[in-house]
C-alpha cells in the first residue's frame, strides 16, 4: 500500500521542478498508524504553498486507494544553501544571496526586490534585504522604515532594521543621499562592502540585494564583490527596456553568476475599477529574451494602482493584502526563484552564524 502512495507521491512534479516529490529526495516518511498516514514532507527552499497544492492534488487520490481514514500531512522548509560560483567569502548565517537588477532605471526594481523579499518570507524563509542602489536607495521609503537607523553594536557592528518581518539595512539609513549621491565608484564599493560585512544578519535563507540599475562598471563591481548565489534580471516589455535587460544577462555571465530568469513587471495594466487588462506595451518581449538565453520567465506582474499606492506607503502589497491576487502573484514568483535556485546548483553546509561573526 506504501508503495501506491509513494507512486502517486511521485506524480506531483510542477513545471519548475527538475524532480518530482519523491525523487527529489522531499518526502521524508510515510507512516500508517491506525489507519491514518502520515506524510513529512520537507522541502530544501521557500515553498509553503506547495502544501496547498500538494494536498489539492493529492489528498483525495491517495484516500481513494488506500483504506486509510485520514492523510496527515506534515510540511516543513529547511532552505539549502546553495554552493557560490563567483569565489567571494560567504557571509555568517547567510545562505543565499540573489542579487535583484535591471538593465535600465525605473522599471520597478526597487518595488519588486522588497516584494519578493517580502513572498520570500510568506513562502517560510527567514529573508533579509539589503538596499546596494546606493545613488538612489529607496529600500527605507518602501518598507515604511525612512528616518530609522540600524543599531550599532560592540562599535563597528550594525543590527539590521526590523520591517514587516523581514531584516534590512541601507546606505539611505546611515547617510544623507546628496552625500552618497557625489561618491565615486571606489568609494560607493567600499561603503557597500562595509554594509554587507558589518551587518549582522542573522541566520538567513535568503539575502534579496536590490542593485542599482544598468549595466555599467560601478554594477559589475558590487556583483563582483558580494557573494552572490544567482541573479534575477527585472525588466518591462517595452523594447529598450528589453535591450537593457540582454545586457544585464550578458554582464552576470562575465562575472560566473547564474541568472535564474528575468521576471516581465508593468507586463500589463489592470484597471483598479473594472479588472479590464490591457497590453500597453505589447507582448512576448520578456519570454523572447528569456527564450534568446535560455533562461526563465519567471513571471508578469501587472501595472496595477495598488502596488505603486501600497510602496508609496511604505506597506508593500504582499504585507497590505497577503491573500489577494498581486500578492498571490509575487510569492509564485518567490516560489520559482526558490526552487530553480535550489534546481541550479549543488547544495553545500551553510557557514555558522555567531555573536563573534
Ligand atoms: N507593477 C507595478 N505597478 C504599478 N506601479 C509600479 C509597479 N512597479 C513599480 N511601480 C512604480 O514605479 C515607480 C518606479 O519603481 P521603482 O522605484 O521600484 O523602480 P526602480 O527600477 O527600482 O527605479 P530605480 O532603478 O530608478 O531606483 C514607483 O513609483 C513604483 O511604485
Amino acid at each position: 500500500m506504501i508503495e501506491t502512495v509513494h507512486q502517486l507521491l511521485s506524480e506531483f512534479k510542477p513545471a519548475s521542478w527538475d524532480k518530482d516529490l519523491v525523487s527529489a529526495g522531499f518526502v521524508k516518511k510515510t507512516e500508517l498508524i491506525d489507519r491514518k498516514l502520515h506524510i513529512y514532507i520537507q522541502l530544501p527552499f521557500a515553498g509553503l504553498t506547495w502544501e496547498n497544492e500538494i494536498q489539492e492534488v493529492l489528498d483525495e487520490r491517495i484516500r481513494q486507494v488506500a483504506d486509510i481514514s485520514r492523510v496527515w500531512w506534515h510540511f516543513d522548509i529547511q532552505v539549502e544553501t546553495i554552493a557560490r560560483k563567483n569565489g567571494v567569502p560567504p557571509i555568517a548565517g547567510v545562505k543565499n544571496i540573489i542579487a535583484v537588477s535591471s538593465g535600465k532605471g525605473g522599471v520597478g526594481k526597487s518595488t519588486t526586490a522588497v516584494n519578493l523579499a517580502l513572498a520570500l518570507h510568506q513562502e517560510g524563509a527567514k529573508v533579509g534585504l539589503l538596499d546596494a542602489d546606493i545613488y538612489g536607495p529607496s529600500i527605507p521609503m518602501l518598507l515604511g522604515k525612512a528616518g530609522a537607523h540600524p543599531e550599532i553594536i560592540d562599535e563597528k557592528h550594525m543590527r539590521p532594521v526590523k520591517a514587516h518581518s523581514v531584516v534590512c539595512n541601507s546606505i539611505g539609513f546611515l547617510v544623507p543621499e546628496s552625500e552618497a549621491a557625489v561618491w565615486r565608484g571606489p568609494m560607493a564599493s567600499k561603503a557597500l562592502s562595509q554594509i554587507l560585512y558589518d551587518t549582522r544578519w542573522g541566520e538567513l535563507d535568503y539575502l534579496v540585494v536590490d542593485l542599482p540599475p544598468g549595466t555599467g562598471d560601478i554594477q559589475l563591481t558590487i556583483a563582483q564583490q558580494v557573494p552572490t548565489t544567482a541573479a534575477v534580471v527585472i525588466t518591462t516589455p517595452q523594447d529598450l527596456a528589453l535591450i537593457d535587460a540582454r545586457k544585464g544577462i550578458a554582464m552576470f555571465e562575465k562575472v560566473h553568476i547564474p541568472v535564474l530568469g528575468i521576471i516581465e513587471n508593468m507586463s500589463y495594466h489592470i484597471c483598479s475599477k473594472c479588472g479590464h487588462k490591457e497590453k500597453i506595451f505589447g507582448e512576448g518581449g520578456g519570454s523572447k529574451v528569456a527564450e534568446q538565453y535560455g533562461i526563465e520567465l519567471l513571471g508578469q506582474i501587472p501595472l496595477h494602482i495598488h502596488i505603486r499606492e501600497q510602496s508609496d506607503d511604505g506597506t508593500p502589497i504582499v504585507v497590505s493584502d497577503p491573500n489577494g491576487k498581486l500578492a498571490a502573484t509575487y510569492k509564485r514568483i518567490a516560489r520559482k526563484i526558490a526552487s530553480s535556485l535550489y534546481f541550479s546548483g549543488k547544495t553545500e553546509p551553510g557557514t555558522i552564524f555567531t555573536v563573534n561573526s
